[in-house]
């Protein structure tokens, strides 16, 4: 069953992130995909996949994509956050990260864990 996966890459792991993606090209396909709007971009033009983007993570994204963790519209969260560069929406950035340990909603900030989550969804 298709579940709703959010994903965010800062500037600095988009690279990575879509090699990841090309990788599990199809199982992300199986599934409902929301991105910030600069990664959902990456994700439709490199890879073809239908991804539905928010606004951009300093623009506010990151505060749509928590709200919609806070409503129950978002199985997963994948956020690759760039730890060596220091970000002006870094609270919003926290937001998230808080929102899914509330909610327990998975969060995976790195492949590996993102790797696994998406395993760990087709099995629920
Ligand atoms: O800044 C971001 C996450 O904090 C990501 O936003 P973009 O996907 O628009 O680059």
């Amino acid at each position: 069953m298709p579940k709703r996966i959010a994903i965010i890459a800062h500037d600095g792991k988009k690279g990575e992130l879509v090699e990841w993606a090309r990788r599990e090209r199809e199982r992300l396909a199986r599934h409902q995909l929301v991105a910030t709007a600069t990664t959902g971009r990456t994700l439709q033009e490199a890879l073809g996949l239908e991804v539905a983007c928010v606004r951009s993570g300093p623009q506010g994204g990151d505060a749509q994509i928590a709200a919609m963790v806070v409503e129950g519209r978002i199985d997963a969260v994948i956020f690759l956050v760039d730890p060596l560069y220091a970000h002006p929406h870094e609270p919003d950035i926290r937001t998230v990260m808080r929102l899914c340990n509330v909610h327990n909603v998975p969060l995976a900030t790195n492949l590996a864990t993102a790797s696994m989550v998406l395993r760990g969804l087709e099995e629920e």
